[in-house]
């Protein structure tokens, strides 16, 4: 175990800085005042005050410079989503993040905020106001799921207030807003191809999306907090815009605002599930010869056809947690800062 770093300095590392939240997580950090290293695998922008280093957080040699003389480490690196490549989850999200921690305690880290997900108690059935007791999905309905649940656990079971190492998860719900790589891009590509014109179900299951802005205050709320008396310590948060929306409504929103239509016909939802399942299981089988990317797979459609929204009173309470950006005002800055997906573009 190294020494350990000065507590309270002001100097962070986030590792997968380069992404769509890390990138405004640094960006509040240097408004804040902190200077930043970036750990990631590849560089995205350039900004004074961050110093970027490139590697792949499952290699200890990499990591270790981004972490040297860094009291704070945010840990928001992942495939994305939509991926199926198990063991490139498994690689990255599990073992990655053993090494990310074994890399903390030698260099004398003393607080990991994880960017973990409220995804992880989610089986594909309904949840309406779930708190963070609800117990892990005992069925992942991915291998992003399956390896985020085993990631949060790693980072929660690695606090120890004796070592001085404190460690906290953060749960978000679909992220949304400016430079999102995932949901407007995906909603407006089905969109362009004629895809977005049915409901999935009846149209009014209740969600969870959650400004870029308010996840990112979640981060540096818990960062802040967290010290060896703080409640929060080794616990996960759900954060979220705290205004659960109708799917449909969301998505209509978004089309709307960037001139397409909004979805009109409804479809049912266990037809529509079925025929993601047989999709998903005919792109498995004929993997080595041809690669299929369905857009509605069945995490998609499980996501659209049922209710899944979270309580932050947790955070509230342990953190002072309140959105700092309301839901319309969050849709409307998304929006406008897409010209180049307008309807015409
Ligand atoms: N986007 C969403 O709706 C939600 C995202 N999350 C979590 O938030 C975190 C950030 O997600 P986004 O910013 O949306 O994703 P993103 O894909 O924009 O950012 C992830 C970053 O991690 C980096 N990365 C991936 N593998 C790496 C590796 N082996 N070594 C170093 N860097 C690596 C990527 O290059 C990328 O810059 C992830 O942990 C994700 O699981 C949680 C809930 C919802
Ligand atoms: C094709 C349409 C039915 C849906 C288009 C929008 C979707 C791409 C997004 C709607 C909900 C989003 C979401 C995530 C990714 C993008 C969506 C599926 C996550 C899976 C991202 C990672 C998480 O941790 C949970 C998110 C839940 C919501």
């Amino acid at each position: 175990m190294a020494t350990r770093v000065r507590p309270g300095n002001k100097r962070c590392a986030v590792i997968g800085g380069s992404g769509f939240l890390g990138r405004h997580l640094v960006e509040k950090l240097l408004d804040k005042g902190y200077t930043v290293s970036v750990f990631d695998i590849r560089q995205s922008y350039e900004l004074p005050g961050v110093t970027f280093h490139l590697g792949d957080l499952c290699d200890p040699q990499a990591l270790a410079p981004a972490l040297r003389d860094v009291s704070l480490v945010f840990h928001c690196a992942s495939p994305a989503p939509g991926s199926d490549n198990r063991a490139l989850f498994e690689t990255v999200n599990i073992k990655g993040t053993r090494t990310v921690i074994q890399a903390c305690a030698e260099a004398g880290v003393q607080k990991l905020v994880l960017t973990s997900s409220a995804s992880v108690v989610f089986e594909g059935t309904d949840i309406k106001n779930g708190g963070e007791d609800l117990p892990y999905a005992k069925k992942p309905i991915d291998y992003y799921t399956e390896t985020k649940i085993e990631q949060e656990k790693l980072v929660l079971a690695a606090c120890d207030k004796e070592k001085g190492f404190l460690t906290v998860a953060i749960r978000p719900h679909g992220i949304f807003g400016p430079r999102d790589p995932q949901l407007v891009p995906i909603l407006v590509d089905t969109a362009r191809r004629g895809k977005m014109k049915f409901i999935i179900g009846d149209g009014t299951n209740l969600v969870d999306f959650t400004f870029v802005e308010n996840v990112v205050h979640g981060h540096i709320l818990a960062a802040e907090r967290l010290r060896a008396d703080s409640p929060i310590c080794g616990k996960p948060y759900h954060i979220t815009n705290d205004e659960p929306v109708r799917f449909w409504d969301f998505m209509s929103d978004v089309l709307v605002g960037l001139g397409y239509a909004a979805p009109r016909y409804h479809l049912p939802y266990t037809l529509v599930y079925g025929l993601a399942l047989l999709l998903w299981l005919l792109a498995l089988i004929l993997r080595p010869l041809v690669s299929i990317k369905p857009t509605f797979t069945p995490m998609r459609v499980a996501l659209a056809g049922t209710h899944h929204y979270y309580s932050c009173e947790r955070a509230k309470q342990d953190m002072g947690y309140k959105p700092v950006v309301g839901l319309k005002e969050g849709i409307a800055r998304t929006v406008q800062s897409y010209p180049h997906l307008r309807q015409g573009a």
